[in-house]
């Protein structure tokens, strides 16, 4: 496999709860690959949590610094990156990530409400109806994950690890021709 990819960095997409950062390391670890996390790298950076981020100076600084930590993952290669849920959203991200592979894990509401209920580091999540809120937020994104180059469908019972295998037995069948030159 690490022939084929050539050291081509894996970004991994998708709904806030799908798994990004769990099977990230997993499939890090199985290509010999390092792994960023680029909200652990914002967090870390600026030294707040993401809920502080967001309250204290709103959701567009936290997007730069996104695009920003984006931009300058982009350079190394041998990565895999667990982007953060809305990193689709601003055209020069994607610019970004184009030098690489770029997967999306699609899991259904449902999968990500049970996973993310009690869970209150998300700040989009803060909503009086969280459920309405991922259905809106999937809605408004499904076209952008769409766009990635690998579409990975999550169902209820799949481990972490069994993910990380589907994901690189898929790989061979969609590095892109400029990557196998
Ligand atoms: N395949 C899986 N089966 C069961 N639980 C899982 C699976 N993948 C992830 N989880 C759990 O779901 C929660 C969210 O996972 P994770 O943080 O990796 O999501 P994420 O896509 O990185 O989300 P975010 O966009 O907010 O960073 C965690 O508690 C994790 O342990
Ligand atoms: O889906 C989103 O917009 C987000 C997902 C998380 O990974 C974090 O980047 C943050 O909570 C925003
Ligand atoms: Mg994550």
């Amino acid at each position: 496999m690490n022939y084929l990819l050539k050291g081509v960095n894996l970004y991994l997409t998708g709904m806030m709860g799908v798994g990004k950062t769990t099977v990230g390391h997993l499939l890090a670890h199985q290509l010999g690959y390092g792994f960023i996390d680029t909200d652990d790298v914002i967090v870390k950076a600026a030294g707040k949590s993401i809920n502080e981020i967001f309250t204290e100076e709103g959701e567009a600084a936290f997007r730069q610094l996104e695009s920003d930590v984006l931009g300058q993952v982009c350079a190394y290669t041998k990565l895999t990156i667990a982007t953060g849920g809305g990193i689709v959203l601003r055209r020069e991200n994607w610019g970004y990530m184009r030098h690489g592979l770029i997967v999306w894990l699609d899991a259904p509401v449902q999968i990500l409400l049970n996973r993310l209920g009690e869970d209150d580091t998300r700040p989009l999540l803060q909503d009086s109806d969280p459920e309405g809120k991922l259905y809106s937020l999937l809605q408004q994104r499904q076209p952008l994950y769409s766009q990635a180059d690998l579409h990975i469908t999550i169902t209820d019972n799949q481990t972490p690890e069994e993910i990380a295998t589907r994901i690189i037995e898929a790989i061979p069948r969609v590095l892109k021709t400029q990557h196998q030159n």
